[in-house]
């Protein structure tokens, strides 16, 4: 009897191709490996430079500094091969018509993780009719924790393996794409924040006696908890604050230094700055390296 093909619907992402290969892509191509059972055979990354393809190429990736050469390897794969956009906004811009000419003909996915680069600029520089994604990840992708919002303007057959395969890293919502920037403010950039935070909590401890190590230790754990309560309870933040908060004790106390300093008031101003500064980095108005 003939043995059936294997319905394709049902077939994975086969080959990934990163262009750039800075932060991003390495936290990318680390979760997918450690944490989305990804074989690092299956990637791809290519860097301006040679220096910046080593720690992919120990991590046992393919490394090129030619960009065709990736797209002609992923392309090889067929259409469940994916390209990830992974280079500054403003180094997308300087070199857009060579971009045009690289993946105007990929028939695969096209995922931007750009800040600021909308779905209409990406598609007046490589095409229209492309699978192109618009996303934004944060670094927890690393750890398999990440947060990666994503916009695509039709869900285009095929795209869930991508989704299957990016929600194994990170929570994964598909929003619209006016919320795209206010995402990146909120968890791409806001992680950075939530570490100073973790810092500025250990820095507290150590100014009263522990010691750094422990410190530190202890104020991840902190917002690690603290972040999963308010995810798993559903309970609003203030809620879980005042149960902390026993009259008269400790922690009054110190809600209300952070009162008198203006904290929620920073951490507002400091999304707001991030989600604002996309829509300028998107014309190409960003130091490039
Ligand atoms: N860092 C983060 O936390 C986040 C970043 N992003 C987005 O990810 C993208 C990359 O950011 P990040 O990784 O931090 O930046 P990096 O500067 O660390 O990395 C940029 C990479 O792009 C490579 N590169 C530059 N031009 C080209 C080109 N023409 N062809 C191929 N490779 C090229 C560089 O190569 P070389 O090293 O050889 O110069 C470098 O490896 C940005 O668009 C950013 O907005 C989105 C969310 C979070
Ligand atoms: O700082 C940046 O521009 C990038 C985008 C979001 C997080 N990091």
């Amino acid at each position: 009897m003939e043995k059936s093909s294997p319905d394709k619907s049902l077939r994975k992402v086969t080959k990934m191709g990163f262009l750039g290969g800075g932060n991003m892509a390495y936290a990318i191509v680390i979760g997918l490996i450690k944490h989305g059972k990804v074989e690092p055979s299956s990637i791809i990354v290519s860097t301006r430079t040679n220096s910046s393809g080593e720690k992919f190429a120990q991590l046992g990736c393919s490394t090129t500094t030619k960009n065709a050469d990736l797209v002609k390897e992923v392309k090889g794969s067929g259409s469940d091969g994916a390209i990830f956009l992974c280079v500054k906004p403003a180094q997308f811009i300087e070199s857009r018509s060579n971009f045009r000419a690289l993946l105007s003909c990929f028939d695969g996915h096209i995922v931007s993780v750009m800040a600021g680069i909308t779905l209409e600029a990406l598609e007046d520089v490589l095409g229209k009719g492309l699978n192109i994604v618009r996303t934004i990840p944060n670094t927890a992708v690393q750890v398999g924790a990440g947060v990666w919002a994503c916009t695509v303007r039709n869900n285009y057959s095929g795209f869930e393996k991508l989704q299957n395969l990016l929600s194994t890293i990170s929570f994964f919502p598909v929003v619209e794409e006016r919320l795209i920037d206010i995402i990146s403010g909120l968890s791409g950039s806001g992680i950075a924040f939530v570490y100073t935070a973790i810092q500025a909590l250990s820095d507290g401890a150590v100014k009263m006696g522990l010691d750094r190590t422990l410190a530190t230790q202890i104020a991840a754990a902190t917002v690690i908890g603290a972040g999963k309560t308010v995810k798993e309870t559903e309970t609003h933040p203030y809620v879980l604050r005042d149960k902390v908060c026993s009259p008269g004790g400790t922690t009054i106390y110190g809600i209300h230094a952070l009162d008198k300093a203006g904290f929620n008031g920073i951490i507002v101003d400091a999304v707001e700055a991030s989600t604002l500064r996309c829509k300028v980095i998107a014309q190409g108005k960003q130091e490039k390296k």
